[in-house]
């Protein structure tokens, strides 16, 4: 039997000794000004973000299972963004990187398993995972999740987000008693057992954020085999010491992820920031993904 998606994952985290990825979200505002000396016009910009994604990659590398790019910070600068994450992506993958692309995506049938073929498929922006929303219920899944199947690539659907409005709709009490975050796990169990590989974990796994940990356990108990991907770690405030019960009795089954908190490290800890050099940027970011892959393995 050849790997699936979570087989590739697991043995990354085993490898590197890690459970941590890291977040793509260039925003040129944070750029010392070494990567933007080529000017401000769009295609200017976009050749500093794939020189700021390629110095954080050559950096973080041996230190976490995937990149995770957010897509917004790419589109906003249209056709020249959407090439910058392509090159990002290619590079990723190049140096054996598992690719993340956070895009939340989800429509009826059709246009989800066009989606699908984007980030999964054949495409230059696909990579190995996509994140995906439930809304639109399980026929909006289950192409990402086929597509995923046929490529050994997976998805992580939104259940628990690490928002502080998160509980206005996760958290709604159904007519059953239970909340709608606790009904989208029961729907997705089922289905995660179909695609399942040699570590016991599926190819559908959740976005479950870091910053509710109380809802951690009841979601790793409803869902043994779904993989989380755990934003919220860092600048949105969860705590590396409450992410205990995201782990399974292994300290397997989670992928902590952090963006500004290691991608901008080097804001916070010098006030002359935008005048530092690629060097120094990268020393910065390679500190706080030491400091932040020790913190994690300390609790899983
Ligand atoms: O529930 C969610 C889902 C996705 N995100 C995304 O993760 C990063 C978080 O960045 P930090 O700098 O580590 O806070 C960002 O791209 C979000 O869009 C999330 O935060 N919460």
């Amino acid at each position: 039997m050849v790997d699936n998606f979570s087989d590739l994952i697991i043995k990354d985290i085993l490898k590197k000794e890690s459970a941590l990825i890291v977040g793509l979200d260039p925003n040129p505002a944070y750029f010392p000004l070494c990567l933007l000396e080529k000017g401000q016009d769009s295609k200017a910009i976009a050749k500093a973000i794939w020189e700021f994604n390629q110095l954080i990659i050559d950096v973080v590398n041996p230190h976490v299972v995937a990149v995770k790019p957010q897509l917004a910070y790419y589109e906003v600068f249209g056709s020249d963004g959407i090439y910058a994450l392509e090159k990002t992506i290619s590079y990723a993958k190049s140096k054996g990187l598992l690719v993340i692309n956070d895009a939340k995506r989800g429509d009826i049938g059709p246009t989800a398993t066009t989606y699908a073929k984007a980030f999964l498929g054949d495409s230059p922006l696909s990579g190995h995972g996509v994140t995906v929303s439930p809304y639109l219920g399980t026929d909006g899944i289950l192409p990402f999740l086929k597509e995923g199947t046929d490529q050994r690539k997976g998805i992580f659907v939104l259940l628990k987000t690490s928002n502080p409005s998160a509980s206005e709709l996760q958290d709604l009490q159904l007519k059953t008693g239970e909340k709608l975050y606790q009904r989208l796990a029961e729907l997705f169990d089922p289905i995660a057992k179909e695609t399942m590989g040699h570590y016991g974990y599926s190819n559908l796994g959740v976005v479950v954020g870091a910053t509710y940990p109380q809802d951690a356990s009841y979601i790793r108990d409803s869902l043994k085999h779904s993989l989380f991907l755990v934003p919220g770690y860092g600048a949105q405030g969860g705590k590396a010491k409450e992410l205990t019960g995201y782990f399974d009795e292994n300290g397997m089954g989670a992928l902590v992820s952090s963006t500004r908190g290691i991608i901008y490290s080097y804001i916070q800890k010098n006030e002359e920031w935008a005048h530092l050099n690629k060097k120094e940027i990268q020393e910065s970011i390679e500190e706080a993904v030491l400091d932040a892959k020790r913190e994690i393995n300390a609790v899983r």
